[in-house]
């Protein structure tokens, strides 16, 4: 039977990466996306983004919606402190069992709790089933119509303090025109984008960086 993307991006970390160097499974699906299928991690350039917003927040408690193959979750969690937590919500169970192999592989199992199931399901689930009282970062990078009723979602859920950052992969392509209006109007959030290039292209992306004030 046929491969899917997925599969064939595990094959490339298994092939390429060293087991428990996250640093060179993160080298390899770049190289794989870049050289051989694209496929839709935030990728080396907005990567280098994100990392720095993670390393300047130091983050205790970090929810990440949209795991897909778990490069970003990897490129977080690599980069997080001994004690701190990355939960990673994903819904499809193909890129669930993908991902849990690629974290697996980078040895980051004991920093990420990967959940299989919807953002709408498990945020209100957030402080009960995993004991969260807030969180420090968001990384949003799931169907880009979800960014604004999930970000509302966490407000009334009460899981972000004063400082609690979103973060925002995608916000001009493929584009979360309602979400980008939301936090840059809202005088709930000081919002900051981050312009760079859609991943593994040329074409015009960024992250958005937006600051809950309380
Ligand atoms: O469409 C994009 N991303 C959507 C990502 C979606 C991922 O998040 C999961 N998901 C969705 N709602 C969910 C709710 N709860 C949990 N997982 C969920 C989906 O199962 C998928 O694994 C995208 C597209 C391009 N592009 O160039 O076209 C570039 C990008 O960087 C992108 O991120
Ligand atoms: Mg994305």
């Amino acid at each position: 039977t046929q491969s899917t993307r997925p599969q064939r991006l595990l094959g490339a970390v298994q092939k390429n990466a060293t087991r428990g160097d996250p640093r060179s499974v993160v080298k390899a699906i770049d190289e794989f996306c870049r050289h051989k299928e694209w496929a839709m991690n935030v990728g080396d350039e907005k990567g280098c983004i994100l990392d720095s917003v993670v390393s300047e927040l130091n983050p205790a408690t970090v929810l990440e919606l949209g795991t897909y193959c778990g490069y970003s979750t990897v490129r977080i969690a690599s980069l997080l402190p001994p004690h701190a937590k990355l939960i990673t919500l994903e819904f499809n169970p193909d890129y669930a069992k993908i991902a849990c192999q690629v974290i697996a592989w980078a040895g980051l199992e004991d920093k990420i709790q990967l959940v299989e199931g919807s953002s709408a399901e498990w945020i209100p689930k957030m402080k009960e089933h995993f004991g969260v009282k807030m969180l420090d970062l968001v990384f949003m990078d799931h169907w880009k119509d979800d960014y604004l009723p999930d970000t509302k979602l966490l407000e009334d859920c009460g899981l972000l303090r004063k400082g609690s950052v979103l973060l925002a992969d995608n916000v001009i392509c493929p584009g979360s025109p309602d979400y980008l209006k939301y936090v840059r109007r809202s005088p709930r959030y000081k919002s900051q984008y981050f312009r760079s290039h859609l991943e593994y292209t040329k074409a015009e992306d960024g992250l958005e960086k937006s600051v809950f004030l309380g």
